[in-house]
């Protein structure tokens, strides 16, 4: 019997358990893969930046990054004892590092759209430029989901709006913290930020939004510069000829300022315009501040001008319930008033436009006119008729009560309810205008002198009923003919500056870049929501007005009421900011809609310098009559200088304990960085000479000087002459 072979040996199993110990280490490998992966997928939706400032490139990585815990530790969970101020949009509060470093903590406001662009702007500007004595360091930043923070260098003696206007706060009672040495010496270190960003920076850098509190003290009250989220890197765009913007917009902007600048102070008022035009009951304090009140002037001034001359303007502004052309529609009174109120307010700039720099004729006797007309208006009695409304008119307009006394207050929270002009209506304004600017632009160059003053006066004395005598009239035309030869006068004068400016400088179309515009879906997703939402301020609206949608300005900062004595005005809208500046501060010329140019901030660096050397806002309201003249700072300082007189601007704590060379010096150089012209205002490099003493200043621009224009003068001579031959 064959004995039975045991099996060989099977190899099945050992070749299985290799194989299944493969597979389950490649499932693992796999698995942990794949978890990995998912890990990272969620890390990094987790803490990505929504549009992530930070590329390869960027300087930001040499910024230290902060965890929010680490933050949150530092500045002791942000407890309210650590705040140290409040923006637009963010609080800022004091911290101590882990190393002991004390730095200022500046938490944003959470998942707005524009915290996100104004943070990614001041990182990727200010993280981006090297260290300036000057400007306030950045230290850090922190961006965990929501959450968005950014670390500066401390600044014990915080900003410069707190130490001149601080009520409660020691460093302004009246004491010589902010004496004029101290003073001069923040002129002079702003004016060298502005020269190291405009100069030294490649590209060089628009900071956009200079104003007291983003004017920073140091121990020794050294100014640096802070706040770089509305700045503007200047950009040379490839491709791009010399396009001559002054060519093509100088006469645009002189005609349709006032769209523009709408879209700076008066069309975007979308969102807050019944917030900020909501009379707020601040009786206790009899100071109002309205910085509102210029910036939305300036929004239908020129709509009105392209149609009417300022004679019309005037006029209108008596008769609040016409306005045929300023806007489509007839609003009613209160509107209209403020509408056409702000077509003389601003000033300035309009009304010097057309009856310029001779008080003789323009001053007493448009005053004189303008009680006349009210009277004739029949509105507001015989106020209107009083003196006292002489000659601030020209720059600002006030009404007065039944009494015959100012009553600034009332009339100033009334005007900027009335001077805010929604967007649709501001559509509206600038379709027209910018339809009728097309069609006939040139013509409008001539209009005062085609229609005529009385053609433009008609309308308001027709409204005004019957009762016109004769004799009124005549003196009317008298008057009329009068402005007539000042309106050709400033139409040369215009001319002459309009092509010299046009020669000297050729500006480029898309020199600058403009970060937050390219991010125009998500403003698009936000009107979507806001309709949605049933927000129909927008219904219209095209893109550009979207973006007006978005200053932050124009919500109110917390807590809007509690305030105390620190009133609504003073506190909330001198310190209002713009997506693309802060009211007062911004520049007439600024569109908003990208061409900032280096002289807007010089233009807000001579609106800073009054307020340094007067320790006044822009625009400051005491109820008391005496006062009201002083009420616009830039109309009384050109007033001031006008009558020689500059150092009455002189903030009175100063006592005489200042010298009157350099405040002499300062405000004339203030006046020159205000000059209308963008390019008849200094660079900030001969700022600084003059500064320092190395350069003289240029004589004072002629609409400044007390003397008259010097071309009046001979035109008066040759008329004299011609007359005598
Ligand atoms: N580095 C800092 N050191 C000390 N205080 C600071 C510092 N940065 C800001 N602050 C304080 O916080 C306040 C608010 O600062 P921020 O620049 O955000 O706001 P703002 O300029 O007043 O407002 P807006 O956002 O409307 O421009 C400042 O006015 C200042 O008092």
């Amino acid at each position: 019997m064959a004995s039975r072979q045991p099996f060989p040996p099977n190899p099945r199993p050992k070749t299985s358990i290799i194989f299944l110990a493969i597979t389950i280490s490649t499932s693992l490998i796999i698995l942990s893969a794949i978890l990995y992966f998912l890990y990272y997928l969620w890390y990094t939706l987790v803490h990505r930046s929504r549009t992530s400032p930070f590329d390869g490139a960027s300087p930001l990585k040499q910024l230290q990054r902060f965890s929010y815990k680490e933050l949150k530790n530092a500045t002791n969970s942000f407890s309210s004892s650590n705040c140290i101020g409040k923006g637009g949009s963010c609080t800022v509060f004091r911290g101590i590092l882990r190393d002991g470093k004390l730095v200022a903590v500046k938490l944003l406001d959470s998942a707005s759209f524009q915290c996100e662009q104004e943070f990614q702007n001041e990182l990727k500007i200010l993280g981006g430029i090297k260290s300036c004595p000057f400007v306030v360091s950045l230290l850090g930043f922190c961006v965990e989901g929501e959450k968005r923070l950014v670390v500066y260098e401390y600044m014990p003696n915080r900003s410069l709006q707190e130490s001149l206007f601080s009520e409660s706060d020691s460093l302004n009672c009246g004491d010589t913290r902010l004496s004029w040495g101290r003073r001069f010496g923040i002129i002079h270190d702003v004016a060298k930020a502005l020269a190291f960003l405009h100069n030294e920076c490649d590209p060089a850098v628009i900071h956009g939004d200079v104003k007291p509190s983003n004017v920073l003290l140091d121990t020794e009250f050294r100014a640096k510069l802070s706040d770089f989220g509305l700045s503007r890197l200047k950009v040379e765009s490839e491709g791009e000829i010399g396009v001559d913007m002054f060519s093509q917009d100088l006469w645009k902007s002189q005609e349709l300022s006032g769209n523009s600048n709408a879209g700076v102070g008066g069309g975007g008022e979308n969102e807050s315009t019944p917030n900020v035009g909501t009379p707020v009951e601040s009786h206790e304090n009899d100071e109002v501040d309205f910085a509102l009140a210029l910036q939305a002037s300036a929004s239908s001034k020129s709509n009105c001008r392209v149609y009417h001359n300022v004679m019309g303007l005037a006029i209108n502004s008596l008769n609040f319930n016409f306005s045929p052309d300023c806007g489509s529609e007839n609003k009613g009174g209160g509107e209209l008033k403020g509408k056409e109120l702000s077509a003389n307010e601003n000033g300035g700039v309009e009304w010097s436009k057309f009856v310029p720099y001779d008080d003789e004729l323009s001053s007493v006797d448009h005053s004189k006119e303008l009680n006349s007309n009210a009277a004739i208006v029949g509105e507001d009695n015989g106020s209107r008729e009083d003196a006292g409304a002489k000659q601030w008119g020209k720059d600002w307009w006030w009404k007065q009560d039944g009494s015959g006394e100012f009553c600034s207050k009332d009339y100033v929270m009334e005007w900027i309810g009335s001077q805010i002009c929604h967007s649709t209506d501001w559509d509206e304004e600038k379709g027209a205008v910018e339809e009728k600017a097309s069609s006939d632009h040139a013509k409008h160059l001539y209009k005062c002198e085609e229609v005529g003053e009385n053609s433009v006066q008609e309308p308001a004395f027709e409204s005004s009923g019957e009762g016109v005598e004769k004799e009124d009239s005549k003196r009317r035309r008298a008057r009329g003919r009068k402005h007539r030869k000042m309106h050709e006068w400033w139409k040369e004068e215009e001319m002459d500056e309009a092509k010299k400016a046009s020669r000297l400088l050729v500006w480029r179309r898309g020199r600058f870049k403009v970060p937050h515009l390219r991010l125009g879906k998500c403003f698009k997703f936000k009107n979507r929501k806001k309709l949605r939402n049933g927000d129909d301020h927008h219904h219209n609206a095209d893109d550009q007005n979207m973006e007006f949608s978005f200053r932050k300005g124009w919500r109110r900062k917390n807590p809007p009421r509690s305030m105390g004595s620190e009133d609504l005005f003073s506190r909330e809208l001198s310190s209002t900011t713009s997506m693309r500046g802060t009211l007062c501060y911004v520049a007439p010329e600024y569109n908003g809609y990208g061409y900032l140019m280096e002289k807007a901030d010089i233009y807000s660096l001579g609106v800073l310098i009054l307020v340094i050397i007067s320790g006044r806002r822009p625009l400051h309201v005491l109820s008391s009559p005496m006062k009201l003249e002083k009420a616009n700072l830039i109309s009384w300082c050109k007033s001031l200088a006008h009558s020689g007189n500059t150092l009455e601007l002189v903030d009175q704590r100063l006592r005489d304990e200042y010298s009157k060379e350099q405040a002499t010096l300062c405000i004339n150089l203030a006046l020159a960085c205000l000059q209308k012209m963008p390019e008849l205002r200094p660079e900030i490099s001969d700022i600084v000479k003059v500064l320092k003493g190395e350069m003289e200043l240029p004589s004072l621009p002629f609409e400044f000087s007390p003397s008259p224009p010097p071309k009046l003068h001979s035109r008066s001579r040759r008329r004299l002459k011609s007359c005598a031959d």
